[in-house]
C-alpha cells in the first residue's frame, strides 16, 4: 500500500507543490499523534483546534509530506502541498492510498436517526448465515468475521475507515455492513466508500445542534442515496431500501436514481408486514409484497423491530440472499446488546435496558412496554449532555406520558451541569405528569437502585439511554458504569433484603 508522493499529488487538481521530490508515503494521517516515520499528515480544521497547528507536532513524528489549506512552515526536505478544500483532498488521496478497497467487497450502509445498530446485526447475522464473511462498523464495535476491534465513532473518520475497509479486504471479507451517521455524510467521512445497498430506517429529531435545521439532516442522510449513482462509481446494480411509512421518505427517493425496494407497515410497499403479533418475548408477522411472502418468527420485539428487520430483509434481498436462508437466519437471531436487553437477575419483575436516546425511540420502547406490560412502567432515564438540547423535554413529556413512574436521571452530561440537563428535562416531564409518581435523582446509580426497589410483582423497569455502554462521560472524566451491571446488583440487593 505505500504509495510515492508524486501518485498521490496526481489524484489532485490545482495544487501548490513546494520541495517537490521523490518519497515514499507509508501512511496518511490526520491526526498528528499518529504521524510516524513517512507519514502524509492532512491539517484539517476541527470544531475545536485546527490540525495546521500541529504541523510541528507532525513534523517532529516524522512527517515526509503535509497537505495543507494555508501556508506552513516546513523545512527543505518535507513535501507540502497546498490544496484549496481539504476534504476534496482527502476524498482523493485517502481511498487511492489504501487502494479503493470499498470496491473489493460489496458494501451495505445504513442510515436514519434510530435502529441502524439493530438492522446492521441483523443483516450481519443474515449475511454469514449465507455463508459470506462479514465485517460490520457501527456505534458498538468493528467485527471482522468475529474478530472485534474497538470504534471511537459509529462511522469512522475518512482515514480510520479506508483503513479499516482495507483491512477488511486484506482479511478476505465479501461483504462490509455498516452504520452510516448523518454527521459522517455531513463531515465527508463516507467520501470515497462505494455502497452497493443502502438502507434508510428513519428520520426524526436528533442532532439539531450539529446539523441546525430538520431540513438540513435529512439532506445530510439523503447524500448516502446519491452516492449509489454518484460519477467516479464503478460498481452496478445499486439498491435502495427505504421505509416509506417515515414522513421523510419522499427526500431519500428524491435522492435515488437507483431501483428502490419500499418497506411499510401502513402502506402498499415492495415489503409490507402484515399480522403483526408483538409479544414479551418476540414477534411474529407476514412479509408481503412484490418481493416474497414469508412467516417470520422473531426472538426480538417492538414495532420498531419490526421495522428493523424489514430494512434488513430488503437489504438481504437486494444481495439476492434466498428467502429460505432469510427466514432462518431471523429465527437464530437473538438480540444486539442493550437494545431492549432483558436483565434477569431472579426477580418476579421485568428489567430492560435499552439505548433509546432520542424521543422516538423512547416512544417506540415505551409503546412496546405499553403493549407487553402486565402491570406497572417505571422508567429511568436521562439525557445526554453537549448533545441536542431540543429533545430534552420532548424526551420528558414522553417518559411521563408512558410511564406510571418516572425518574429522570444523568446520562452523560459530558461537559455541561447534569443538574441543568435535569432542569431542561423536567421542563417536560412535569406537566405531562397527570398525578403519577415522579422522581429526580440525579446520580444515575441511585436512580437505577430506586427503581427496582419500587419495582413489584410484574412490573417493567425501562433503563433507557445508555444501552450497551460501559462508561458514563462526566465533566470530572469517564468512569466505569454499565446499566446492565447496576440493575443486576440492584435486583440482587432488593431480593437479600426481602429474604
Ligand atoms: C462533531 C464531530 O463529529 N467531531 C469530530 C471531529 O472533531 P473536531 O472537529 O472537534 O476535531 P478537532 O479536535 O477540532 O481536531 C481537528 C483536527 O486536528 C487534529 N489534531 C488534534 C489534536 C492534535 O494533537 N493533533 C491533531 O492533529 C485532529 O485529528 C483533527 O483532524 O473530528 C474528530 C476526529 O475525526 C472526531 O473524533 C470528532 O467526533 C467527536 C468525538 C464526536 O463526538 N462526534 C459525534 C458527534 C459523532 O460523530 N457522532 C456520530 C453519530 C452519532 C449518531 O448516529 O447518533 C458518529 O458517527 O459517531
Ligand atoms: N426502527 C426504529 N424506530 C424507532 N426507534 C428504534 C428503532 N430501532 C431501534 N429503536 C430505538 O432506538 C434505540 C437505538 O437503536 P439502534 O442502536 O439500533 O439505533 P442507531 O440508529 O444505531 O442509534 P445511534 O444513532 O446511536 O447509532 C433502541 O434502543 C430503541 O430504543
Ligand atoms: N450516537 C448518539 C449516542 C447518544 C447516547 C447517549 N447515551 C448520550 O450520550 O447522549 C450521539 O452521539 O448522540
Ligand atoms: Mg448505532
Amino acid at each position: 500500500m505505500p504509495k510515492s508522493i508524486k501518485s498521490l499529488i496526481g489524484k489532485l487538481d490545482n495544487v501548490k507543490v513546494t520541495n517537490n521530490m521523490d518519497v515514499n508515503i507509508t501512511s496518511v494521517e490526520y491526526d498528528s499523534r499518529k504521524v510516524k516515520n513517512g507519514s502524509l499528515f492532512f491539517c484539517v480544521k476541527g470544531a475545536t483546534v485546527d490540525g495546521h497547528d500541529f504541523v510541528p507536532n507532525a513534523l517532529a513524528n516524522g512527517a515526509a509530506a503535509i497537505v495543507a489549506e494555508r501556508n506552513v512552515d516546513v523545512p527543505d526536505n518535507i513535501v507540502k502541498i497546498i490544496v484549496d478544500d481539504m476534504h476534496a483532498a482527502m476524498e482523493k488521496i485517502v481511498p487511492y492510498f489504501y487502494d479503493y478497497p470499498s470496491r473489493k467487497m460489496r458494501m451495505i450502509g445504513v442510515t436514519g436517526t434510530n435502529g441502524k445498530t439493530t438492522i446492521t446485526y441483523i443483516i450481519r447475522s443474515i449475511l454469514r448465515k449465507a455463508g459470506y464473511k462479514t465485517g460490520l462498523i457501527g456505534t458498538i464495535k468493528i467485527m471482522i468475521e468475529d474478530e472485534v476491534l474497538p470504534i471511537h465513532n459509529t462511522t469512522p473518520d475518512i482515514v480510520d475507515l479506508q483503513q479499516i475497509l482495507f483491512q477488511m479486504a486484506q482479511a478476505g471479507m465479501d461483504y462490509v455492513v455498516m452504520e452510516v451517521s448523518s454527521h459522517a455524510l455531513a463531515l465527508h467521512r463516507v467520501a470515497g466508500c462505494e455502497y452497493d445497498t443502502a438502507v434508510f430506517t428513519n428520520l426524526t429529531r436528533d442532532h439539531l445542534d450539529f446539523h441546525k435545521t430538520f431540513e438540513n439532516y435529512a439532506l445530510a442522510k439523503a447524500k448516502l442515496f446519491s452516492s449509489l449513482t454518484a460519477p467516479g462509481n464503478v460498481k452496478n446494480n445499486k439498491t435502495a431500501i427505504i421505509n416509506i411509512d417515515d414522513p421523510t421518505a419522499e427526500v431519500m427517493q428524491q435522492h435515488t436514481k437507483c431501483p428502490v425496494f419500499t418497506y411499510a407497515v401502513k402502506k402498499d410497499a415492495d415489503i409490507k408486514a402484515e399480522n403483526i403479533d408483538i409479544h414479551m418475548n418476540g414477534a411474529s408477522f407476514r412479509i408481503t409484497g412484490r418481493l416474497c411472502q414469508m412467516d417470520l418468527f422473531l426472538n426480538i420485539t417492538g414495532l420498531f423491530n419490526v421495522y428493523n428487520v424489514m430494512g434488513a430483509v430488503g437489504a438481504a434481498l437486494a444481495e439476492k440472499i434466498k428467502p429460505e436462508l432469510i427466514k432462518q437466519a431471523l429465527a437464530e437471531f437473538h438480540s444486539v446488546p442493550g437494545r431492549f436487553e432483558l436483565i434477569r437477575a431472579g426477580q418476579d419483575f421485568c428489567v430492560i435496558v435499552d439505548y433509546a436516546h432520542t424521543p422516538d425511540g423512547l416512544e417506540n420502547v415505551l409503546n412496546t412496554a405499553k403493549q407487553i406490560a402486565k402491570r406497572r412502567i417505571i422508567t429511568v432515564f436521562g439525557c445526554g449532555g453537549d448533545r441536542d438540547r431540543t429533545k430534552r423535554p420532548i424526551m420528558g413529556r414522553i417518559a411521563a406520558e408512558k410511564s406510571d413512574i418516572v425518574i429522570a436521571t444523568s446520562d452523560n452530561p459530558r461537559t455541561e451541569d447534569p443538574e441543568f440537563i435535569l432542569g431542561e428535562v423536567e421542563q417536560g416531564v412535569l406537566p405531562a405528569l397527570h398525578g403519577n409518581f415522579h422522581e429526580k435523582i440525579t446520580d444515575r446509580k441511585k436512580a437505577i437502585y430506586r427503581a427496582i426497589e419500587l419495582a413489584k410483582k410484574d412490573d417493567i423497569v425501562i433503563i433507557a439511554g445508555k444501552g450497551h455502554e460501559n462508561y458514563q462521560i462526566l465533566k470530572t472524566g469517564i468512569i466505569h458504569f454499565d446499566d446492565r451491571e447496576v440493575a443486576v446488583s440492584a435486583i440482587k440487593t432488593k431480593l437479600a433484603e426481602e429474604k
